[in-house]
């Protein structure tokens, strides 16, 4: 038998066996009752330190386990703090790159944008102190025109050039850093996304390129002031030794040069995005229009006829909306009256006015009131100008005359000559020139003039883009009272002569308006308008109050054969439409007309042509088949004059337009109502809802869309066949 392991704890059995046999019988029973229990509290004693052994061991082991726990957590935590100071990093340069970004753009702004017009605020100073680079600057830029002048420029002076100031000049550059900046916070800040739609967001772009333009066209005045140089011989009364003479109106100078520095630059810009906003009538209209205003020198912009009533009840809006045109750099040249002032004077002091045809019998007497109260209202208009920040120059011997009929009229003038000079420099300087409409005569003596007609005078003489004639009622008005929208002088003349309401100051006005208009070109106009809408006026197709033209002599034919040039009449249907089988469809269509009645309509230059299709048998109401016109057509106003010829007409007539037309709005303007559909307008006047005539018109515009009324409507026949001919090429490809 194998041992059994030892344990001290264990009594050993042969040991128990020996002791037993040398003891007593006696002893041995009750010795062994002992023994035995004394043998079972060792065991029991045992088992208990046993326990405690293999509680202390397991503990042991535990103990092992959150020792390597906690060593994997220092170390995870070591691999955290790495972590995060690599990521630190990151963040670190990420930011850095952020902020050199932003650094390098700001440098990037003040090169592109803030240089060019400190630059051209440097060359104005020059010009200033030189007027040979004057003569330079002027032919190679013109001075609507933002610059930026290259340095070799300078040095390329005509031989005859004096040197120019070159410590001056560098004076005047930080300021005119400074103000460049300003005009683009000013600028910048017209951009607000949740004040403007997409569409007002672009034309406040060009907007803002033109007011960047301005703004450095203002920095002109200020450096003149700085520099203490003014004109010579241009600007009467802006000198001290002038200011003498012209009592407490006069001191205050004939300049302003506050401008800008008094008025709160926020409040203006935000007046300014409001008046664009509410003012230009669509996204081409607003881009078009000032284009067109940049295009020439800034003293063809326009001249704008303020009538005295004006200067008195709407000062306000006048001044507002002047400054609105100081801002996009444009400089329109002011001339007014105060006829209703000096009623009030001249019957105050218990004289009645006289007039004779329009125009005022002038005695001496009058003449002195009139030549005090012409310059202080004078001055009203350039002191109001000047604290909304526009830069205004008053000028006085611009207008030369003779007696106008010494007999009749007495103190009147005939205007013989107009000084252009004093009036190209004011705004060549950065001033708005502010006229009053009185003239002189070679021996010095003052005549009255009529404002409207030293207005007509001065638009002969610098052949403005605009001539403007502000009115407090916003327009002419026939017998009914009703505004009249258009007049064609060609046409209406001497209907207009006829009417009993065309009489005294408006019967004087229409006339000299035709006179001026004799005289330019044919696409010049006239507008009579409210002080309020000149915005509306200059940067819309439509405009506002009464436009006087010529008007566009409007051929109407109604037969093809009848057409002088109808290889002409085909281009410029297709025109701005010219794609794949244009030319096809064009034929189908004359094809048409030689089998349907109709009547064309169209000017000598075929800006714009209109092809009407009358009412008849299957076709309830006249239709519009085509309008097609140039893009200088839009802006002479020759749709106007070929729709009012349709219109005379044509009492109702309906017609479809691409909601995608850049015009819709003009098709709007022209319409009494419309149904949209499917990406069509239907558009119609003359009738309404309830008429007979226009419900199967509507019927079938929603059963054929734009190739409803037999398919007439060429701009949609071109799209179509376009469309159809794209398919069948795209089909060909694909078998190919
Ligand atoms: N048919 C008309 N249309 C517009 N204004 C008219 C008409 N008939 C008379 N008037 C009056 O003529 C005034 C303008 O007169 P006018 O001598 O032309 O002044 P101004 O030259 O200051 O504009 C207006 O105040 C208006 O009340
Ligand atoms: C000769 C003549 O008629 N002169 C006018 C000039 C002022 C003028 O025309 O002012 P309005 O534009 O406000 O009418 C006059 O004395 O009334």
């Amino acid at each position: 038998m194998a041992d059994a392991p030892y344990d001290p704890y264990v009594p050993k059995a042969g040991a128990d066996q020996s002791g037993g046999q040398s003891r007593t019988q006696a002893l041995q029973g009750r010795d062994s009752k002992l023994t035995r229990l004394f043998n079972q509290e060792i065991d029991a004693t045992v088992q208990v330190m046993r326990k405690n052994i293999e509680n202390v061991a397991q503990r042991g082991d535990r103990l092992d386990v959150l020792q390597d726990k906690t060593d994997n957590l220092a170390e995870s935590a070591q691999g955290f703090r790495r972590g995060a100071n690599r990521v630190r990093k990151q963040m670190w340069w990420k930011d850095m790159k952020m902020r050199v970004c932003i650094v390098v753009g700001i440098i990037i702004l003040l090169v592109v944008i803030i240089v060019p017009s400190a630059f051209r605020i440097f060359i104005r100073s020059l010009t200033r102190i030189d007027p040979c680079i004057s003569y330079y600057r002027s032919r190679f830029y013109p001075a609507n025109m933002l610059i930026i002048p290259d340095w070799s420029d300078i040095h390329r002076l005509p031989a005859n050039g004096s040197p120019a100031h070159p410590r001056l000049s560098l004076l005047l550059l930080p300021s005119a850093i400074v103000h460049s900046f300003s005009s683009l916070s000013l600028s910048l800040s017209r951009a607000s996304p949740g004040q403007l739609d997409q569409t007002s967001r672009e034309t406040m772009l060009s907007a803002t390129s033109a007011a960047l333009r301005a703004g450095a066209r203002r920095g002109a005045p200020r450096a003149a002031a700085a520099a203490g140089a003014s004109a010579p011989n241009v600007v009467r009364g802006s000198g001290p030794s002038a200011s003498r003479g012209l009592g407490l109106a006069g001191r205050r100078g004939l300049s302003s040069t506050r401008a800008l520095a008094s008025f709160p630059t926020r409040d203006r810009t935000r007046e300014i995005v409001a008046q664009t906003v509410s003012s230009i009538g669509s996204k081409r209209e607003g881009q078009q229009y000032l284009k067109l205003f940049t295009s020439v020198e800034s003293q063809k912009f326009a001249v704008i006829k303020v009538g005295g009533a004006i200067l008195t009840e709407y000062i306000d809006e006048l001044c507002r909306s002047l400054l609105f045109l100081y801002e996009l750099g444009l400089y329109p040249v002011i001339v007014h009256g105060a006829g209703p002032q000096l009623n009030r004077l001249l019957e105050e002091a218990g004289v009645e006015p006289q007039f004779e045809e329009g125009i005022r019998v002038t005695d001496a007497k009058t003449l002195g009131v009139a030549r005090k109260l012409f310059l202080e209202e004078n001055l009203r208009l350039v002191d109001r100008l000047d604290s909304l920040g526009v830069a205004t120059r008053s000028i006085s011997g611009v207008f030369m005359a003779d007696y106008l009929d010494k007999e009749k009229w007495q103190y009147v003038g005939k205007i013989t000559k107009v000084n252009k000079e004093a009036i190209e420099k004011s705004i060549e300087a950065g001033y708005i020139p502010v006229l009053t409409s009185m003239a002189e005569s070679e021996d010095g003596r003052l005549l009255n003039v009529n404002a409207d007609v030293a207005a007509a005078e001065l638009a002969r003489a610098l052949e403005p883009l605009k001539v403007v004639y502000l009115s407090e009622k916003g327009g002419l008005f026939d017998g009914e009272g009703e505004k009249i929208s258009h007049i064609n002088l060609d046409e209406e003349f001497d209907h207009l002569m006829s009417q009993p309401w065309c009489r005294y100051g408006t019967r004087l006005k229409i006339k000299e308006i035709k006179e001026l208009l004799d005289t330019l070109p044919r696409t010049s106009s006239v507008a009579i308008i409210h002080p309020s809408d000149l915005q509306k006026e200059l940067f819309t197709d439509s405009g506002a109050g009464t436009l006087i033209r010529r008007g566009d002599k409007i051929q109407k034919v109604s037969s093809v054969s009848d057409f002088e040039d109808l290889d002409k009449i085909k281009e410029a249907l297709i025109r701005d439409r010219e794609g794949l089988d244009a030319e096809a469809t064009v034929d189908r269509f004359v094809d048409f007309l030689r089998e349907n009645p109709f009547t064309a309509y169209y000017d000598d230059a075929l800006q714009c042509v209109a092809i009407v299709i009358p009412a008849g048998k299957d076709r309830p109401m006249a239709t519009l088949a085509t309008l097609a016109i140039t893009k200088s057509g839009w802006l002479t106003n020759v749709a106007e004059n070929v729709f009012a010829a349709i219109k005379k007409d044509h009492p109702s007539l309906v017609w479809t337009v691409s909601e995608n037309d850049e015009n819709l709005t003009w098709f709007f303007e022209k319409a009494d109502g419309s149904f949209n559909r499917n990406g069509s307008v239907l558009f119609y006047y003359g009738c309404d809802l309830r008429s007979d005539a226009l419900a199967p018109v509507y019927d079938d515009f929603v059963s054929h869309g734009r190739a409803m009324l037999g398919d007439s409507n060429l701009e949609a026949r071109l799209r179509r066949a376009a469309q159809a001919a794209s398919q069948a090429l795209r089909d060909s490809r694909g078998r190919a």
